[in-house]
Protein backbone atom coordinates (compact mmCIF):
# COMPACT_ATOMS: atom_id res chain seq x y z
CA UNK A 1 0.00 0.00 0.00
CA UNK A 2 1.48 3.25 -1.17
CA UNK A 3 -1.04 5.45 0.62
CA UNK A 4 -2.19 7.48 -2.02
CA UNK A 5 -6.33 7.28 -2.00
CA UNK A 6 -7.66 5.79 -5.38
CA UNK A 7 -7.83 8.73 -8.35
CA UNK A 8 -11.47 10.40 -8.15
CA UNK A 9 -12.32 9.19 -11.07
CA UNK A 10 -10.34 6.38 -13.52
CA UNK A 11 -10.75 4.99 -16.76
CA UNK A 12 -8.52 1.88 -17.81
CA UNK A 13 -8.03 0.25 -20.82
CA UNK A 14 -11.52 1.63 -22.62
CA UNK A 15 -12.20 0.64 -26.40
CA UNK A 16 -15.03 1.90 -28.38
CA UNK A 17 -16.16 1.56 -31.51
CA UNK A 18 -18.63 3.22 -33.76
CA UNK A 19 -19.15 0.98 -36.84
CA UNK A 20 -15.84 0.44 -38.46
CA UNK A 21 -14.42 3.52 -36.50
CA UNK A 22 -12.10 3.61 -33.78
CA UNK A 23 -12.96 6.20 -31.66
CA UNK A 24 -10.78 4.77 -28.26
CA UNK A 25 -8.14 2.11 -28.32
CA UNK A 26 -7.28 0.68 -24.75
CA UNK A 27 -7.36 4.46 -23.85
CA UNK A 28 -7.59 5.77 -20.37
CA UNK A 29 -7.52 8.81 -17.93
CA UNK A 30 -6.67 9.14 -14.26
CA UNK A 31 -7.57 12.20 -12.65
CA UNK A 32 -6.95 12.30 -9.61
CA UNK A 33 -8.89 14.77 -6.42
CA UNK A 34 -7.95 18.66 -6.36
CA UNK A 35 -5.53 18.67 -9.24
CA UNK A 36 -7.34 20.42 -12.24
CA UNK A 37 -6.73 17.95 -15.69
CA UNK A 38 -6.83 19.09 -19.46
CA UNK A 39 -7.36 16.66 -22.05
CA UNK A 40 -6.62 18.00 -25.28
CA UNK A 41 -6.12 16.18 -28.84
CA UNK A 42 -6.63 17.34 -32.62
CA UNK A 43 -10.24 17.10 -33.63
CA UNK A 44 -11.48 13.32 -33.70
CA UNK A 45 -8.91 12.46 -31.53
CA UNK A 46 -11.94 10.62 -28.84
CA UNK A 47 -11.90 13.09 -26.20
CA UNK A 48 -15.97 13.59 -26.25
CA UNK A 49 -16.03 9.77 -26.35
CA UNK A 50 -14.13 9.27 -23.26
CA UNK A 51 -15.91 11.92 -21.68
CA UNK A 52 -19.57 10.09 -22.82
CA UNK A 53 -17.52 6.73 -21.46
CA UNK A 54 -16.66 8.85 -18.12
CA UNK A 55 -20.23 10.39 -18.02
CA UNK A 56 -22.21 6.77 -18.49
CA UNK A 57 -23.88 8.22 -21.21
CA UNK A 58 -21.70 5.39 -23.92
CA UNK A 59 -20.62 2.44 -22.73
CA UNK A 60 -17.12 1.12 -24.20
CA UNK A 61 -16.27 -2.68 -25.39
CA UNK A 62 -13.81 -3.23 -23.55
CA UNK A 63 -12.24 -1.29 -20.32
CA UNK A 64 -13.35 -0.18 -17.25
CA UNK A 65 -14.99 3.18 -15.12
CA UNK A 66 -13.93 3.49 -11.54
CA UNK A 67 -15.01 6.27 -9.25
CA UNK A 68 -12.84 6.78 -5.92
CA UNK A 69 -11.62 3.39 -6.62
CA UNK A 70 -15.31 1.88 -6.52
CA UNK A 71 -16.84 0.46 -9.59
CA UNK A 72 -19.07 3.17 -11.82
CA UNK A 73 -22.77 3.01 -11.14
CA UNK A 74 -24.91 0.82 -13.58
CA UNK A 75 -25.49 2.24 -16.93
CA UNK A 76 -29.45 3.35 -15.76
CA UNK A 77 -28.99 4.65 -12.52
CA UNK A 78 -28.66 8.04 -13.63
CA UNK A 79 -28.62 9.87 -9.98
CA UNK A 80 -25.84 8.06 -9.28
CA UNK A 81 -23.65 8.80 -12.01
CA UNK A 82 -24.63 12.52 -11.29
CA UNK A 83 -23.57 11.97 -7.82
CA UNK A 84 -19.94 10.97 -9.44
CA UNK A 85 -19.53 13.51 -12.41
CA UNK A 86 -21.03 15.84 -14.34
CA UNK A 87 -20.04 17.46 -17.85
CA UNK A 88 -20.82 21.37 -18.82
CA UNK A 89 -20.81 20.80 -22.72
CA UNK A 90 -20.48 23.31 -25.15
CA UNK A 91 -23.86 23.82 -25.88
CA UNK A 92 -26.02 25.37 -22.81
CA UNK A 93 -28.21 22.54 -21.31
CA UNK A 94 -29.77 25.71 -19.66
CA UNK A 95 -33.85 26.27 -20.54
CA UNK A 96 -34.01 29.54 -21.39
CA UNK A 97 -37.85 29.91 -20.81
CA UNK A 98 -37.28 28.86 -17.39
CA UNK A 99 -36.27 30.95 -14.15
CA UNK A 100 -32.27 30.11 -12.95
CA UNK A 101 -34.24 28.67 -9.71
CA UNK A 102 -36.40 26.20 -12.13
CA UNK A 103 -32.96 25.75 -13.91
CA UNK A 104 -31.11 24.57 -10.71
CA UNK A 105 -33.62 21.91 -9.82
CA UNK A 106 -35.11 21.51 -13.04
CA UNK A 107 -36.57 17.18 -13.07
CA UNK A 108 -36.27 17.08 -9.03
CA UNK A 109 -38.21 19.92 -7.36
CA UNK A 110 -37.48 19.20 -3.73
CA UNK A 111 -40.14 18.00 -1.20
CA UNK A 112 -41.23 18.63 2.09
CA UNK A 113 -40.68 15.90 5.03
CA UNK A 114 -44.75 15.43 4.24
CA UNK A 115 -43.47 14.56 0.58
CA UNK A 116 -45.30 17.27 -1.15
CA UNK A 117 -42.93 19.67 -3.88
CA UNK A 118 -42.04 22.66 -1.55
CA UNK A 119 -43.53 26.02 -2.67
CA UNK A 120 -41.94 27.76 -5.23
CA UNK A 121 -40.43 30.63 -2.76
CA UNK A 122 -39.21 27.52 -1.07
CA UNK A 123 -37.70 26.50 -4.23
CA UNK A 124 -36.12 30.30 -4.83
CA UNK A 125 -35.04 30.54 -1.45
CA UNK A 126 -32.70 27.43 -1.63
CA UNK A 127 -32.20 28.54 -5.18
CA UNK A 128 -30.59 31.44 -3.92
CA UNK A 129 -28.82 29.89 -1.16
CA UNK A 130 -26.70 27.25 -3.33
CA UNK A 131 -26.31 30.55 -5.91
CA UNK A 132 -24.80 32.14 -2.39
CA UNK A 133 -22.71 28.74 -1.71
CA UNK A 134 -21.32 28.34 -5.04
CA UNK A 135 -20.64 32.05 -5.57
CA UNK A 136 -22.72 32.65 -8.36
CA UNK A 137 -23.79 36.53 -8.52
CA UNK A 138 -27.07 35.77 -10.93
CA UNK A 139 -30.69 36.64 -9.80
CA UNK A 140 -32.42 33.24 -8.97
CA UNK A 141 -35.91 34.46 -10.50
CA UNK A 142 -34.15 35.60 -14.06
CA UNK A 143 -35.48 33.95 -16.84
CA UNK A 144 -32.28 31.80 -17.88
CA UNK A 145 -32.23 33.37 -21.52
CA UNK A 146 -30.85 36.71 -20.68
CA UNK A 147 -28.10 35.17 -19.22
CA UNK A 148 -24.79 35.68 -20.37
CA UNK A 149 -22.80 32.70 -21.99
CA UNK A 150 -20.48 32.73 -19.03
CA UNK A 151 -23.37 33.29 -16.23
CA UNK A 152 -25.10 30.09 -17.96
CA UNK A 153 -22.32 28.02 -17.59
CA UNK A 154 -22.02 28.82 -13.63
CA UNK A 155 -26.08 27.53 -13.12
CA UNK A 156 -24.67 24.37 -15.33
CA UNK A 157 -21.97 24.09 -12.77
CA UNK A 158 -23.89 24.86 -9.51
CA UNK A 159 -26.64 22.71 -10.63
CA UNK A 160 -24.06 19.72 -10.59
CA UNK A 161 -22.67 20.63 -7.36
CA UNK A 162 -25.75 20.79 -5.51
CA UNK A 163 -26.22 16.84 -7.15
CA UNK A 164 -23.60 16.11 -5.07
CA UNK A 165 -20.66 15.51 -7.36
CA UNK A 166 -17.20 17.88 -7.07
CA UNK A 167 -16.01 16.55 -10.30
CA UNK A 168 -16.77 18.78 -13.25
CA UNK A 169 -16.17 17.91 -16.93
CA UNK A 170 -16.26 21.43 -18.89
CA UNK A 171 -15.92 20.72 -22.64
CA UNK A 172 -14.76 23.93 -24.38
CA UNK A 173 -16.00 26.16 -22.21
CA UNK A 174 -14.78 29.30 -23.96
CA UNK A 175 -15.62 28.40 -27.02
CA UNK A 176 -18.44 31.14 -27.04
CA UNK A 177 -16.69 33.45 -24.83
CA UNK A 178 -14.40 37.04 -25.63
CA UNK A 179 -11.51 37.17 -23.50
CA UNK A 180 -12.97 38.77 -20.59
CA UNK A 181 -16.19 36.65 -20.00
CA UNK A 182 -13.07 33.69 -19.95
CA UNK A 183 -10.62 35.46 -17.72
CA UNK A 184 -13.90 35.51 -15.03
CA UNK A 185 -14.52 31.97 -15.82
CA UNK A 186 -11.14 31.43 -14.87
CA UNK A 187 -11.77 33.21 -11.65
CA UNK A 188 -14.99 31.40 -10.58
CA UNK A 189 -12.93 27.87 -11.50
CA UNK A 190 -9.99 28.96 -9.20
CA UNK A 191 -12.34 29.96 -6.33
CA UNK A 192 -14.24 26.46 -7.21
CA UNK A 193 -10.96 24.64 -6.84
CA UNK A 194 -10.24 26.25 -3.55
CA UNK A 195 -13.44 24.99 -2.30
CA UNK A 196 -12.70 21.26 -3.23
CA UNK A 197 -14.06 20.96 -7.25
CA UNK A 198 -12.01 19.15 -9.53
CA UNK A 199 -12.12 19.85 -13.12
CA UNK A 200 -11.46 18.36 -16.51
CA UNK A 201 -10.65 20.38 -18.92
CA UNK A 202 -11.29 20.13 -22.61
CA UNK A 203 -9.96 22.93 -24.60
CA UNK A 204 -8.21 23.60 -28.27
CA UNK A 205 -6.94 26.77 -26.83
CA UNK A 206 -3.45 25.59 -25.48
CA UNK A 207 -2.44 28.10 -22.96
CA UNK A 208 -5.70 27.94 -20.94
CA UNK A 209 -4.70 24.25 -20.34
CA UNK A 210 -1.85 26.00 -18.67
CA UNK A 211 -3.81 28.70 -17.32
CA UNK A 212 -6.02 26.58 -15.75
CA UNK A 213 -4.53 22.84 -15.07
CA UNK A 214 -1.86 21.05 -13.39
CA UNK A 215 -2.14 17.92 -15.24
CA UNK A 216 -2.49 17.01 -18.68
CA UNK A 217 -3.71 14.03 -20.60
CA UNK A 218 -2.94 13.74 -24.67
CA UNK A 219 -5.27 12.00 -27.04
CA UNK A 220 -4.20 11.29 -30.01
CA UNK A 221 -5.75 8.53 -32.89
CA UNK A 222 -8.30 7.08 -30.39
CA UNK A 223 -5.33 6.30 -27.78
CA UNK A 224 -3.46 8.10 -24.94
CA UNK A 225 -0.30 9.34 -26.08
CA UNK A 226 0.94 10.87 -22.30
CA UNK A 227 0.01 12.26 -18.95
CA UNK A 228 2.06 14.81 -17.40
CA UNK A 229 2.15 18.12 -14.69
CA UNK A 230 2.16 20.93 -17.65
CA UNK A 231 4.82 22.16 -16.24
CA UNK A 232 6.84 19.16 -18.00
CA UNK A 233 4.98 19.58 -21.22
CA UNK A 234 6.00 22.71 -22.83
CA UNK A 235 3.98 23.83 -25.56
CA UNK A 236 6.00 22.32 -28.66
CA UNK A 237 6.32 19.24 -26.90
CA UNK A 238 2.63 19.26 -26.64
CA UNK A 239 1.86 19.83 -30.08
CA UNK A 240 3.91 17.30 -30.53
CA UNK A 241 2.43 14.45 -28.86
CA UNK A 242 -0.97 15.77 -30.55
CA UNK A 243 -0.12 15.40 -34.08
CA UNK A 244 2.76 12.78 -33.69
CA UNK A 245 5.06 14.95 -35.78
CA UNK A 246 8.37 16.23 -34.02
CA UNK A 247 8.55 18.84 -31.97
CA UNK A 248 9.52 21.24 -34.28
CA UNK A 249 9.86 25.28 -33.38
CA UNK A 250 6.21 25.92 -33.57
CA UNK A 251 4.90 28.37 -36.79
CA UNK A 252 2.16 30.68 -36.21
CA UNK A 253 -1.17 29.02 -37.29
CA UNK A 254 -1.92 31.55 -39.93
CA UNK A 255 0.15 32.32 -42.84
CA UNK A 256 0.87 35.67 -42.15
CA UNK A 257 -0.80 37.82 -45.10
CA UNK A 258 1.89 40.40 -46.68
CA UNK A 259 1.10 43.57 -45.43
CA UNK A 260 -0.58 45.72 -48.26
CA UNK A 261 -3.15 48.53 -48.17
CA UNK A 262 -6.51 46.76 -47.99
CA UNK A 263 -9.34 47.47 -50.53
CA UNK A 264 -7.13 47.65 -53.92
CA UNK A 265 -9.72 45.74 -56.21
CA UNK A 266 -13.08 46.54 -56.64
CA UNK A 267 -15.45 47.35 -54.41
CA UNK A 268 -17.87 44.04 -53.35
CA UNK A 269 -19.54 44.54 -50.31
CA UNK A 270 -20.58 48.30 -49.54
CA UNK A 271 -22.03 48.92 -45.92
CA UNK A 272 -24.10 52.08 -45.54
CA UNK A 273 -24.56 53.68 -42.10
CA UNK A 274 -26.61 50.05 -41.22
CA UNK A 275 -28.23 49.80 -37.93
CA UNK A 276 -30.21 47.51 -35.75
CA UNK A 277 -31.06 46.41 -32.60
CA UNK A 278 -27.27 45.02 -32.02
CA UNK A 279 -25.05 47.43 -34.03
CA UNK A 280 -25.54 51.62 -34.95
CA UNK A 281 -24.56 53.37 -38.26
CA UNK A 282 -21.78 51.22 -39.38
CA UNK A 283 -20.27 52.06 -42.80
CA UNK A 284 -17.63 49.86 -44.24
CA UNK A 285 -16.35 48.42 -47.29
CA UNK A 286 -14.45 45.76 -48.49
CA UNK A 287 -12.98 44.88 -51.70
CA UNK A 288 -12.33 42.07 -54.16
CA UNK A 289 -9.24 40.17 -53.22
CA UNK A 290 -9.30 41.33 -49.66
CA UNK A 291 -9.64 39.96 -45.98
CA UNK A 292 -10.73 42.43 -43.38
CA UNK A 293 -11.29 41.15 -39.87
CA UNK A 294 -14.44 42.25 -37.73
CA UNK A 295 -13.11 42.22 -34.09
CA UNK A 296 -15.02 42.49 -30.44
CA UNK A 297 -16.34 41.05 -27.64
CA UNK A 298 -19.55 39.78 -27.02
CA UNK A 299 -22.33 42.38 -27.37
CA UNK A 300 -19.83 44.68 -29.54
CA UNK A 301 -22.52 43.55 -32.56
CA UNK A 302 -19.69 41.89 -34.61
CA UNK A 303 -21.51 38.57 -34.95
CA UNK A 304 -24.92 40.47 -35.96
CA UNK A 305 -23.02 42.62 -38.82
CA UNK A 306 -21.71 39.88 -40.24
CA UNK A 307 -24.67 38.00 -39.85
CA UNK A 308 -26.66 40.91 -41.30
CA UNK A 309 -24.52 40.46 -44.62
CA UNK A 310 -25.44 36.94 -44.82
CA UNK A 311 -28.99 37.61 -44.52
CA UNK A 312 -29.46 35.59 -41.31
CA UNK A 313 -29.60 39.09 -39.62
CA UNK A 314 -32.11 41.58 -40.36
CA UNK A 315 -30.80 45.29 -39.56
CA UNK A 316 -33.52 48.00 -39.12
CA UNK A 317 -31.87 51.14 -41.73
CA UNK A 318 -28.91 51.79 -44.00
CA UNK A 319 -28.09 49.63 -46.98
CA UNK A 320 -26.05 47.20 -48.08
CA UNK A 321 -25.03 46.72 -51.41
CA UNK A 322 -23.20 43.45 -52.87
CA UNK A 323 -20.84 43.82 -55.81
CA UNK A 324 -22.75 46.91 -56.82
CA UNK A 325 -26.62 46.03 -56.29
CA UNK A 326 -28.69 46.67 -53.33
CA UNK A 327 -29.44 43.56 -51.12
CA UNK A 328 -33.06 42.71 -49.86
CA UNK A 329 -31.71 42.40 -45.87
CA UNK A 330 -32.99 39.76 -44.07
CA UNK A 331 -33.51 36.77 -46.17
CA UNK A 332 -30.53 34.14 -46.92
CA UNK A 333 -31.33 33.16 -49.85
CA UNK A 334 -31.41 36.94 -51.36
CA UNK A 335 -28.01 36.68 -49.59
CA UNK A 336 -27.18 33.41 -51.74
CA UNK A 337 -28.13 34.39 -54.49
CA UNK A 338 -26.21 38.12 -54.46
CA UNK A 339 -22.94 35.88 -54.14
CA UNK A 340 -22.68 35.77 -50.26
CA UNK A 341 -21.60 32.43 -48.70
CA UNK A 342 -21.40 32.39 -44.69
CA UNK A 343 -20.03 29.98 -42.29
CA UNK A 344 -22.69 31.08 -39.35
CA UNK A 345 -21.38 31.06 -36.09
CA UNK A 346 -23.86 28.53 -34.51
CA UNK A 347 -23.63 25.68 -36.99
CA UNK A 348 -25.90 23.25 -34.80
CA UNK A 349 -28.90 25.54 -35.36
CA UNK A 350 -28.07 27.84 -38.77
CA UNK A 351 -25.48 25.28 -40.41
CA UNK A 352 -25.90 21.95 -40.17
CA UNK A 353 -28.88 19.67 -40.91
CA UNK A 354 -28.13 16.60 -38.36
CA UNK A 355 -30.00 13.87 -40.13
CA UNK A 356 -28.40 14.57 -43.35
CA UNK A 357 -24.65 12.97 -44.68
CA UNK A 358 -21.43 14.94 -45.43
CA UNK A 359 -21.58 15.17 -48.59
CA UNK A 360 -25.85 16.17 -48.41
CA UNK A 361 -24.81 18.82 -45.67
CA UNK A 362 -21.86 20.40 -47.93
CA UNK A 363 -23.78 20.39 -51.10
CA UNK A 364 -27.48 21.59 -50.28
CA UNK A 365 -27.19 24.99 -50.98
CA UNK A 366 -26.33 23.90 -54.60
CA UNK A 367 -28.23 21.00 -55.01
CA UNK A 368 -30.36 22.39 -58.01
CA UNK A 369 -27.15 22.66 -59.88
CA UNK A 370 -25.95 19.23 -59.55
CA UNK A 371 -27.76 17.22 -62.03
CA UNK A 372 -30.49 17.50 -64.81
CA UNK A 373 -33.99 19.05 -63.66
CA UNK A 374 -32.91 20.23 -60.48
CA UNK A 375 -31.75 15.90 -59.57
CA UNK A 376 -28.64 15.75 -57.88
CA UNK A 377 -26.39 13.08 -59.76
CA UNK A 378 -24.64 11.23 -56.44
CA UNK A 379 -21.28 11.25 -58.44
CA UNK A 380 -21.21 14.81 -58.76
CA UNK A 381 -22.20 15.10 -55.29
CA UNK A 382 -20.04 12.96 -53.52
CA UNK A 383 -16.79 14.31 -55.84
CA UNK A 384 -17.64 17.90 -54.34
CA UNK A 385 -17.09 16.03 -51.13
CA UNK A 386 -14.78 14.45 -51.79
CA UNK A 387 -12.84 17.73 -52.60
CA UNK A 388 -13.80 18.95 -49.14
CA UNK A 389 -12.68 16.44 -47.03
CA UNK A 390 -9.30 16.80 -48.88
CA UNK A 391 -9.03 20.53 -48.81
CA UNK A 392 -10.09 21.34 -45.22
CA UNK A 393 -8.74 17.47 -43.72
CA UNK A 394 -11.98 16.62 -42.43
CA UNK A 395 -11.29 13.28 -41.06
CA UNK A 396 -14.77 11.09 -41.97
CA UNK A 397 -15.48 7.62 -43.06
CA UNK A 398 -16.35 9.38 -46.40
CA UNK A 399 -19.23 11.44 -47.89
CA UNK A 400 -22.12 9.20 -47.05
CA UNK A 401 -21.16 9.54 -42.80
CA UNK A 402 -24.22 11.27 -41.31
CA UNK A 403 -22.60 14.13 -40.00
CA UNK A 404 -23.52 13.75 -36.54
CA UNK A 405 -21.41 11.26 -36.33
CA UNK A 406 -18.61 13.46 -36.70
CA UNK A 407 -16.29 15.42 -33.99
CA UNK A 408 -17.62 18.67 -33.23
CA UNK A 409 -14.19 20.06 -35.04
CA UNK A 410 -14.95 18.29 -38.41
CA UNK A 411 -18.79 19.46 -38.23
CA UNK A 412 -17.28 23.18 -37.89
CA UNK A 413 -15.38 22.28 -41.28
CA UNK A 414 -18.39 20.82 -42.94
CA UNK A 415 -19.46 23.70 -42.75
CA UNK A 416 -17.12 25.58 -43.84
CA UNK A 417 -17.22 23.38 -46.84
CA UNK A 418 -20.84 24.89 -47.48
CA UNK A 419 -20.17 27.92 -46.86
CA UNK A 420 -17.67 27.28 -49.96
CA UNK A 421 -20.30 25.42 -52.21
CA UNK A 422 -21.71 27.92 -53.53
CA UNK A 423 -18.53 29.78 -55.31
CA UNK A 424 -19.38 33.09 -53.50
CA UNK A 425 -17.81 36.00 -54.48
CA UNK A 426 -18.58 37.39 -50.84
CA UNK A 427 -17.82 34.98 -47.77
CA UNK A 428 -18.78 35.85 -44.36
CA UNK A 429 -17.01 33.62 -41.45
CA UNK A 430 -17.89 34.20 -38.04
CA UNK A 431 -15.92 32.51 -35.59
CA UNK A 432 -14.44 30.08 -37.89
CA UNK A 433 -11.82 28.37 -35.80
CA UNK A 434 -14.14 27.70 -33.05
CA UNK A 435 -13.46 24.49 -31.57
CA UNK A 436 -10.88 23.47 -33.96
CA UNK A 437 -7.37 22.38 -33.11
CA UNK A 438 -4.43 24.41 -33.32
CA UNK A 439 -3.27 22.42 -36.72
CA UNK A 440 -6.71 22.68 -38.65
CA UNK A 441 -7.18 26.45 -37.50
CA UNK A 442 -4.18 26.93 -40.44
CA UNK A 443 -6.20 24.32 -42.69
CA UNK A 444 -9.47 27.01 -41.89
CA UNK A 445 -7.72 30.10 -42.35
CA UNK A 446 -5.78 29.32 -45.17
CA UNK A 447 -9.48 28.93 -46.91
CA UNK A 448 -9.94 32.79 -46.27
CA UNK A 449 -6.57 33.42 -47.72
CA UNK A 450 -6.93 31.12 -50.83
CA UNK A 451 -10.15 32.92 -51.42
CA UNK A 452 -8.47 36.48 -51.51
CA UNK A 453 -6.24 35.07 -54.16
CA UNK A 454 -9.28 34.08 -56.66
CA UNK A 455 -10.34 37.71 -55.53
CA UNK A 456 -12.83 37.26 -52.85
CA UNK A 457 -13.68 39.56 -50.43
CA UNK A 458 -13.71 37.91 -47.10
CA UNK A 459 -14.89 39.34 -43.82
CA UNK A 460 -13.36 37.16 -41.10
CA UNK A 461 -15.31 38.07 -37.72
CA UNK A 462 -13.48 36.60 -34.69
CA UNK A 463 -11.58 37.94 -31.75
CA UNK A 464 -8.47 35.31 -32.03
CA UNK A 465 -5.62 37.51 -32.53
CA UNK A 466 -4.43 34.33 -34.36
CA UNK A 467 -7.17 34.40 -36.71
CA UNK A 468 -7.02 38.11 -36.94
CA UNK A 469 -3.28 37.82 -38.32
CA UNK A 470 -4.55 36.21 -41.86
CA UNK A 471 -6.22 39.88 -42.48
CA UNK A 472 -5.44 42.86 -44.41
CA UNK A 473 -7.04 45.13 -42.04
CA UNK A 474 -8.88 44.50 -39.14
CA UNK A 475 -12.20 46.72 -38.02
CA UNK A 476 -12.56 46.61 -34.20
CA UNK A 477 -16.11 46.85 -32.64
CA UNK A 478 -17.16 48.39 -29.40
CA UNK A 479 -21.27 48.91 -27.97
CA UNK A 480 -22.45 48.34 -31.54
CA UNK A 481 -20.17 50.92 -33.18
CA UNK A 482 -16.76 50.76 -35.36
CA UNK A 483 -14.62 52.24 -32.56
CA UNK A 484 -10.86 51.73 -34.58
CA UNK A 485 -9.32 50.34 -37.55
CA UNK A 486 -5.87 48.40 -37.98
CA UNK A 487 -3.70 47.91 -41.22
CA UNK A 488 -1.93 44.41 -41.13
CA UNK A 489 1.05 44.60 -38.95
CA UNK A 490 -0.42 45.18 -35.50
CA UNK A 491 0.93 45.04 -32.25
CA UNK A 492 -1.08 42.40 -30.27
CA UNK A 493 -1.28 44.33 -27.30
CA UNK A 494 -2.90 47.44 -28.97
CA UNK A 495 -5.37 45.31 -30.56
CA UNK A 496 -6.59 43.64 -27.45
CA UNK A 497 -6.87 47.13 -25.69
CA UNK A 498 -8.71 48.10 -28.39
CA UNK A 499 -11.15 45.15 -28.60
CA UNK A 500 -11.35 45.18 -24.58
CA UNK A 501 -12.07 49.04 -25.51
CA UNK A 502 -9.33 50.25 -22.77
CA UNK A 503 -7.15 52.85 -23.23
CA UNK A 504 -3.36 51.66 -23.97
CA UNK A 505 -1.58 53.88 -21.24
CA UNK A 506 1.81 55.56 -22.58
CA UNK A 507 5.36 54.35 -21.45
N1 LIG B 1 -22.06 8.53 -32.67
C1 LIG B 1 -21.02 8.31 -33.46
N2 LIG B 1 -21.14 7.54 -34.57
C2 LIG B 1 -20.07 7.31 -35.36
N3 LIG B 1 -18.83 7.79 -35.15
C3 LIG B 1 -18.65 8.56 -34.06
C4 LIG B 1 -19.72 8.86 -33.17
N4 LIG B 1 -19.23 9.64 -32.18
C5 LIG B 1 -17.91 9.82 -32.45
N5 LIG B 1 -17.56 9.16 -33.57
C6 LIG B 1 -16.22 9.11 -34.20
O1 LIG B 1 -15.28 8.83 -33.20
C7 LIG B 1 -14.08 9.58 -33.39
C8 LIG B 1 -13.76 10.36 -32.14
O2 LIG B 1 -14.70 11.43 -32.02
P1 LIG B 1 -14.76 12.40 -30.77
O3 LIG B 1 -16.03 13.19 -30.91
O4 LIG B 1 -14.57 11.62 -29.52
O5 LIG B 1 -13.49 13.34 -31.05
P2 LIG B 1 -13.01 14.67 -30.27
O6 LIG B 1 -11.59 14.42 -29.85
O7 LIG B 1 -13.98 15.01 -29.20
O8 LIG B 1 -12.99 15.76 -31.44
P3 LIG B 1 -13.34 17.38 -31.46
O9 LIG B 1 -12.16 18.09 -30.93
O10 LIG B 1 -13.50 17.67 -32.92
O11 LIG B 1 -14.60 17.59 -30.68
C9 LIG B 1 -14.31 10.44 -34.62
O12 LIG B 1 -13.73 9.80 -35.74
C10 LIG B 1 -15.82 10.48 -34.75
O13 LIG B 1 -16.21 10.63 -36.11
Amino acid sequence: MTGEPPPLAEARGITKRYGPTVALRDAGIAVRAGASHGLVGRNGAGKSTLVAILTGLERPDAGTVAYDGEPAPAPADRAAWDRRVACVHQRSMVVGELTVAENLFLGRRPVTSRGLPVSWRRLRREARALLDTWGVAVPENAVARVLSVEEAKMVEIARALSRGTRFVILDEPTAQLDGRAAARLFGHMRRLQDAGVTFLYISHRLGEIYEVCRTVTVLRDARRIVTAPVGELPTRALIGAMTGEPAEPYRAPAPAAPPRPGGEGPVAVRVDRLSGPYFHDVSLTLAAGEVVGLAGLAGSGSHQLGAALAGLHRPTGGRIEILGRPLRTGSVPAALAAGVGCLPRDRHTEGLVPQLSVAENITLPVSGRLGPCGLIRPSARDALARRAIDELEITAEGPAQPVTALSGGNQQKVAMARALATDPRVLVLIDPTAGVDVRSRRALLAVALRARAEGRAVLLVSDQPEDLRACDRVLVMAGGFVTAAYQAGWAERELIAAIEGVPLGHG
